[in-house]
């Protein structure tokens, strides 16, 4: 693809916009900005869609970070930028820019923990990757930062669980003032907009303004409120609302309790009480993403005195730090549900770590590429494999690889196990499965490559067996047998192969009746021969005609 993006606008104030610039700067391959080309006026300029969705265009035509995680977003582009020029990651190469990584997870309020263990696996698995061909090493590390926030931030979205029969019950917890009442109606608006009814339940006794203020809500948005004013106890109220829910067949209701300044203990007891009462399907703390760690330990507190099911963090339009979003998965264990960006009752929507992320990093273009290439790369790797298995090149290197790939997904026959009508394995075995991998690990690595890569040299030669025991700490008969399970393996992937592209039917049965035995006999015992007379005259033809 071709490298360079030339920006040919005529407003200057564009030209001069310097992320823009640094931002093409970065990007090599494929331009950042292709839709820029042959754009001839300010206004024209104005007119294009935003380029990612952590950028925003100004009136005046300047592309600019929104405000978001904006201090986060620029403390990265830092460390991207000490790797330009650079043709691997290594363990030295990204020591500066991981300092500067955790500074500015720092500076965006994230605690020191948890930037801690994030900076740790970005460096373990940013030096673990494989070069991608025609990836950037800052693209990769990229690919690494996104991957691991998305983690961080709790990977997959996390859904709302309605209950299976009866109304949902929702109940909302929080300190004064982070926004528990608005989401309320946040919420009753979300869920309206799914085809659920709902109703919300007024059981903030101590502000009467808090009732006035979910009654107009209500109204505002088309959902009945349900109240007993001030002098109930709000685990009556919240029992009575349920009750009509049930009578009205409502889908779900929504429990707005009362918030205090800080955490007390009356609070705690008063939501245990309303728990109870209603045993709510959702118990959601709203926290204001303003404070920070703060609010992850407070989700942390709440979950540890009354249980609850997950998060929603408010004022997220308001917050350039993005402590809290990146925390409270790692700090509470629960999931953020949903996120406030705004004071109207549209502004609530789930809460997305790989958008989030991608927010923060502002590079979608470049993820994308990345994860491209990374396919492309697989593909080929599967070809090459693919060709090697046909073609009986199937070597000790491949071996490894693929018994390391497959040990990492817990063993051969789990995948086998994995497929219906197949028997599953007990972890006893996959971890007997691991251990042999680690056993023969040990003699590959003291092959020569030749031999790694030509195993019939080792198949031919007692001599070449012999030191390969001795440089291992292995016995011969080991050595031996190892090779012979590299040509039993590429025999049984051989056969496997013809029979997916037709060639030949795969004898199952037989297959996974050999695995079985394998792994119930141990390596070299008499019970294994015995098992395996017909197996091993099978590879011994394989072997005497690859040899041939
Ligand atoms: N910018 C912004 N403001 C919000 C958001 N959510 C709530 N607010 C505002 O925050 C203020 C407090 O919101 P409430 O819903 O009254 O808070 P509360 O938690 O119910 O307060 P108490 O009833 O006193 O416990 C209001 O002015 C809301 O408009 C948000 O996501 N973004």
């Amino acid at each position: 693809m071709e490298a360079t993006a030339t920006l040919t606008l005529s407003s200057p104030a564009a030209v001069r916009c310097s992320t823009a610039r640094s931002t093409a700067a970065f990007l090599h391959v494929p331009r950042r900005l292709p839709h820029l080309r042959g754009v001839q006026s300010a206004a024209a300029f104005r007119a294009l869609p935003s380029p990612s969705p952590g950028w925003r265009r100004r009136r005046s035509g300047m592309v600019v970070r929104a405000e978001m995680f904006g201090q986060l977003t620029t403390g990265l582009e830092s460390a991207w930028n000490k790797l330009r020029g650079v043709d691997r990651l290594t363990k030295d190469n990204i020591a500066e820019p991981m300092r500067d990584i955790r500074r500015a997870l720092l500076e965006a309020d994230v605690s020191v923990p948890v930037a801690r263990s994030f900076i740790e696996s970005v460096t373990e698995k940013a030096i673990g990757t494989d070069v991608i061909p025609g990836v950037q090493p800052e693209q990769q590390l990229v690919k690494v930062v996104n991957d691991e926030l998305v983690q961080l931030m709790g990977g997959d979205v996390s859904e709302l669980v309605f209950a299976k029969s009866g109304p949902t019950v929702i109940l909302l917890a929080g300190l004064q003032g982070v926004g528990k009442t608005t989401v309320c109606a946040k919420l009753a608006f979300y869920l309206k907009k799914m085809g659920k009814s709902c109703m919300l339940v007024a059981a903030d006794v101590y502000r009467p303004a808090a009732i006035d203020q979910l009654t107009i809500l209500g109204k505002k948005v088309g959902v009945p409120v349900y109240s007993e004013g001030t002098d109930a106890k709000p685990s009556d109220i919240a029992k009575n609302g349920l009750k009509e829910a049930k009578s009205k067949k409502t889908d779900v209701i929504i429990v707005d309790t009362a918030g205090r300044l800080q955490v007390d203990k009356a609070m705690m007891n008063e939501l245990k009480e309303v728990k109870k009462a209603v045993k709510p399907t959702e118990v959601l703390l709203v926290v204001d993403a303003m404070t920070g760690q703060e609010a992850a330990s407070l989700v942390g507190a709440f979950n540890g005195e009354v249980g609850i099911t997950g998060a929603i963090l408010t004022k997220l339009d308001g917050d350039s730090r993005g402590g809290a979003a990146l925390s409270i998965k790692e700090v509470s264990g629960k999931p953020i549900k949903f996120v406030g960006r705004g004071e109207r009752v549209e502004d609530l929507e789930p809460f997305y770590p790989d958008r989030m992320a991608q927010r923060i990093l502002g590079m979608g273009d470049v993820l994308s590429f990345v994860e491209q290439a990374q396919q492309v790369m697989r593909q080929e790797e599967a070809e090459e494999l693919q060709n090697k298995i046909m073609s009986a090149k199937f070597n000790f290197n491949d071996f490894l690889k693929q018994t390391k790939a497959i040990s990492q997904m817990g063993s051969f026959s789990r995948i086998i196990g994995m497929i219906p009508g197949m028997n599953k394995v007990t972890p006893a075995q996959i971890r007997e499965a691991e251990k042999n991998v680690k056993f023969m690990e040990s003699m590959i690595n003291v092959m020569s490559a030749d031999e790694r890569e030509r195993p019939e040299l080792l198949a031919g030669s007692r001599e070449r067996r012999r030191r390969v025991a001795k440089d291992s700490g292995k016995t011969e008969q080991q050595v031996s047998q190892l090779v012979s399970q590299l040509f039993k393996m590429r025999a049984r992937m051989q056969k496997m192969m013809g029979a997916m592209q037709g060639k030949d039917t795969p004898d199952m049965d037989n297959l996974m009746e050999s695995i079985k035995a394998e792994e119930q006999a141990a390596t070299g015992t008499g019970q294994r021969r015995r098992k395996y007379g017909n197996l091993r005259r099978r590879d011994l033809d394989s072997m005497r005609g690859y040899r041939r």
